[in-house]
């Protein structure tokens, strides 16, 4: 059974996301800077692609029925190349030799591939002549002037920066990134490079969460390390402020121990609390609230547990913040347990899981044998979260699970 004084995962994602949705400030960038942005408006095409009908091979441009006949021969007048159309319509028993991405020349209605072709002195023919529209990319296939080819919402990747070029958008209307301001606090904690004292450790949890954040489509803004102390803590949030954050995600002190600090900084500060405890492991301590115009996550220290919950909750928060409507949309994925999983009581499980393929080719995860939520070598060899909810009752090798798969995962051999 779920811990029923805490706050379900699902539940607290959408009280993270309700009323999330872009924020004022959209921007016009460059295609070669709209890599992982989001779009802020529908992209209309301005042009018809291909804008007439085109080869899609190398061959001979003719009319299907002048080679239906056994031993029919076309006489060569001309050439269409990409970009340099042939200048006038075929006549009656002419062919034009034609490029990939040529126009087909009018009167065409077909193209003959040259490995088919049979040349002699008598023309071109072919020993099984193409059926009418073979080979030919009509006019528009692609996209048309006037029809938008990409919605507001959308992120930019790969293939919708291809897209946006061809229908003619060197600039895209983008959502504003928004602005993630990282607090880490502990008096243990020093910066990778320092010379850390006889109990003191080096910070590591604003690196991964930053690359989260900056993944998801914001401007990560590290404000450093800050001590156990309110006064030092206050200090942090009104330095979130002056960045004009649009979330403050603070890394540590989020629990219950005398040295956690952060909810009677926040409050002192005036934070509205929406809530700071659920039932998610690693992660149970997670602090949610405004303060002024600035949404508040608090992270737990343990660096799994900080990991885990910027990809469950600050990634979509991101992501609405910049329109993106499919935000908190379920990204888990079906896979098969490669190692019995105990019952799992009290709190959804994320745990820290290789990925692999049985011999029947399905995906498969394999939980680490240690699942402490400070082990970040674990972290580094998983390719995935092994998901177990409160109240999941025992699976044996081979059963169902769900699994979210880590940024850049792969699956191993
Ligand atoms: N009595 C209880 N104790 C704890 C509870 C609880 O419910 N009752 N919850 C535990 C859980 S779960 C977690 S997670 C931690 C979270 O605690 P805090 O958010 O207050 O984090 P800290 O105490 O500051 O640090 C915990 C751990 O993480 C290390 N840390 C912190 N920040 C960083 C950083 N930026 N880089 C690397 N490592 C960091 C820190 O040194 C601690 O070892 O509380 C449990 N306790
Ligand atoms: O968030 Mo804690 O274990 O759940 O690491």
């Amino acid at each position: 059974m779920a811990d029923d004084k805490l706050l379900s995962v699902d539940e607290a994602l959408a009280r993270v996301l309700a009323g999330a949705t872009r924020l004022s400030g959209d921007e016009e960038v460059p295609l070669f800077k709209a890599l992982g942005r989001t779009l802020a408006q529908d992209l209309v095409s301005r042009r018809t692609q291909p804008p007439v009908a085109v080869s899609a091979m190398d061959g001979y441009a003719l009319r299907a029925a002048e080679l239906a006949a056994p031993g029919a021969r076309l006489t060569l007048v001309g050439e269409s190349a990409a970009g340099h159309g042939y200048h006038s319509a075929l006549g009656a028993g002419e062919t034009v030799r034609i490029f990939t991405g040529a126009p087909v020349p009018d009167g065409a209605d077909t193209i003959l591939l040259q490995e088919d072709a049979m040349i002699d002195a008598a023309g071109v023919g072919a020993a099984s002549p193409p059926p009418p529209g073979r080979h030919i990319r009509a006019r528009g296939l692609d996209f048309r002037e006037g029809d938008p080819a990409l919605f507001a919402g959308t992120r930019i990747g790969p293939s919708e920066l291809a897209l946006a070029a061809a229908i003619n958008h060197p600039l895209l209307p983008v959502a504003r990134r928004p602005r993630v301001a990282l607090i880490a606090s502990g008096d243990e904690l020093v910066p990778p490079g320092a010379e850390p004292g006889p109990a003191q450790i080096i910070a590591c949890n604003s690196y991964a969460v930053a690359a989260i954040a900056e993944a998801a489509g914001a401007e990560a803004i590290d404000l450093g390390i800050f001590r156990d102390d309110i006064a030092e803590l206050e200090k942090g949030l009104e330095q979130a402020r002056a960045a004009k954050a649009d979330i403050v995600v603070t890394l540590g002190g989020a629990s219950v121990g005398d040295h956690d600090l952060l909810r009677p900084a926040l409050a002192r500060q005036g934070m509205a609390l929406d809530f700071w405890r659920i039932a998610m492991r690693p992660g149970k301590p997670l602090i949610h609230g405004t303060l002024g115009e600035a949404r508040i996550l608090g992270l737990p220290g343990n660096p799994v547990a900080a990991f885990v919950c910027a990809l469950v909750f600050l990634g979509p928060l991101i992501r609405a913040l910049q329109g993106d409507p499919r935000a908190g949309a379920d990204e888990t994925e079906a896979a098969v347990a490669g190692a019995p999983l105990k019952p799992n009581k009290g709190r959804r499980d994320y745990m820290r899981a290789t990925l692999t393929r049985d011999a029947e080719g399905r995906l498969t995860a394999t939980p680490q044998a240690l699942q402490d939520s400070s082990l970040l070598t674990e972290l580094a060899r998983s390719q995935a979260l092994l998901i177990r909810e409160a109240g999941d009752g025992a699976v044996a090798a081979g059963g169902p699970c769900r699994i979210l798969r880590l940024p850049g995962a792969f699956v191993a051999a």
